[in-house]
C-alpha cells in the first residue's frame, strides 16, 4: 500500500467523475474512499477504475446488519479488492467478530474497520438518540467492544483520537474524517484540521468536499498530504 495517509472520498454519482477526479489525485493519495453514493449508483464498477489503477479502496458502507448478513456482504467486499472495509461498531459483538474472522479467512488482505460516533454527531445529537454519554466516552466505549472483537481500525472524529490512542494503543489504526479548517461549515460537527488530527494520534485522514469542492482540488490535496506528512513527522 502506499505511504500516503490522506483518503481521498470520493463522493460522486458518476463513475468516470469519480475515476478522473481521483487518478488526478492519486500522486497525494493512500486510498480512495468508495461510499454510499458511488456504491448504490454503479455498484462494483465503483472500485473497478481503482483496482486497475493500483489505488487502493477504503470501502466505506458502514455495514450495520445481523451478524450473517453483514458476514456475507463482507465475503463480497473481500471478493471485489477492497483493501479496508466499514462496519458500524454499534452492530454488536458476534457482528464485529464474524466481520473479522470473514475477512481473515478470505485471505486477510481487507482490513475491517469499526466507525464508532459518526462526526456528524455532536452531544445534543446523542441525547436526542438516547445516549448518555458524552461522544468522546460513547466512541471510546465501541471501539473498545470492537478492539476486544479482534477490530483493529477504527473511524472516530479528530476530537477523541488521543482518547481513543489511549483506550486502544499503538496497534490500533485510527482514521478521522471531520477534516474541516474551521467548524460550522457543513453536516460535520467534531472537526479539527488535518494537521491537528494527525498531531492528536491519527493515522489517516478521510477528506471529501475540502478538496471535491476545491477551485484547484490537486493543489487542495496535496496541500493536505504536505500537512499531514509534517505532522507525522512531528510525531516520531
Ligand atoms: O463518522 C464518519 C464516517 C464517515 N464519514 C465519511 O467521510 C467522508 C467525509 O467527507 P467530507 O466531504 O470531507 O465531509 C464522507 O464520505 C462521509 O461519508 C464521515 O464523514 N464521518
Amino acid at each position: 500500500m502506499s505511504t500516503g495517509r490522506l483518503i481521498f472520498a470520493a463522493d460522486f454519482a458518476d463513475v468516470d467523475e469519480a475515476r478522473r477526479a481521483s487518478l488526478a489525485l492519486q500522486p497525494h493519495l493512500g486510498l480512495v474512499k468508495i461510499g454510499l453514493e458511488l456504491f448504490v449508483g454503479a455498484g462494483p464498477q465503483a472500485l473497478a477504475w481503482a483496482r486497475e489503477a493500483g489505488l487502493p479502496v477504503f470501502l466505506d458502507l458502514k455495514l450495520h446488519d445481523i451478524p450473517a448478513t453483514v458476514e456475507r456482504a463482507v465475503d463480497r467486499a473481500v471478493a471485489l479488492g477492497a483493501r479496508m472495509l466499514t462496519v458500524h461498531a454499534g452492530g454488536g459483538k458476534e457482528m464485529l467478530a464474524r466481520a473479522v474472522r470473514c475477512a481473515e479467512a478470505a485471505g486477510d488482505t481487507c482490513t475491517i474497520v469499526a466507525v464508532t460516533v459518526l462526526t456528524s454527531l455532536d452531544d445534543a445529537d446523542l441525547t436526542e438518540l438516547g445516549v448518555d454519554a458524552k461522544p468522546d466516552a460513547h466512541a471510546r466505549r465501541l471501539a473498545r467492544l470492537a478492539f476486544d472483537q479482534g477490530v483493529r481500525a477504527f473511524v472516530c472524529s479528530p476530537e477523541e483520537v488521543a482518547t481513543l490512542r489511549v483506550e486502544l494503543g499503538p496497534t490500533a489504526t485510527l482514521i478521522t474524517p471531520g477534516v474541516r479548517a474551521a467548524k460550522g461549515s457543513d453536516d460535520q460537527k467534531r472537526v479539527a484540521t488535518a494537521r491537528d488530527a494527525v498531531a492528536r494520534g491519527a493515522d489517516y485522514v478521510v477528506v471529501g468536499r475540502p478538496i471535491r469542492d476545491a477551485v484547484d482540488p490537486v493543489a487542495a490535496a496535496a496541500s493536505l498530504d504536505q500537512s499531514v506528512r509534517e505532522a507525522l513527522a512531528g510525531r516520531a
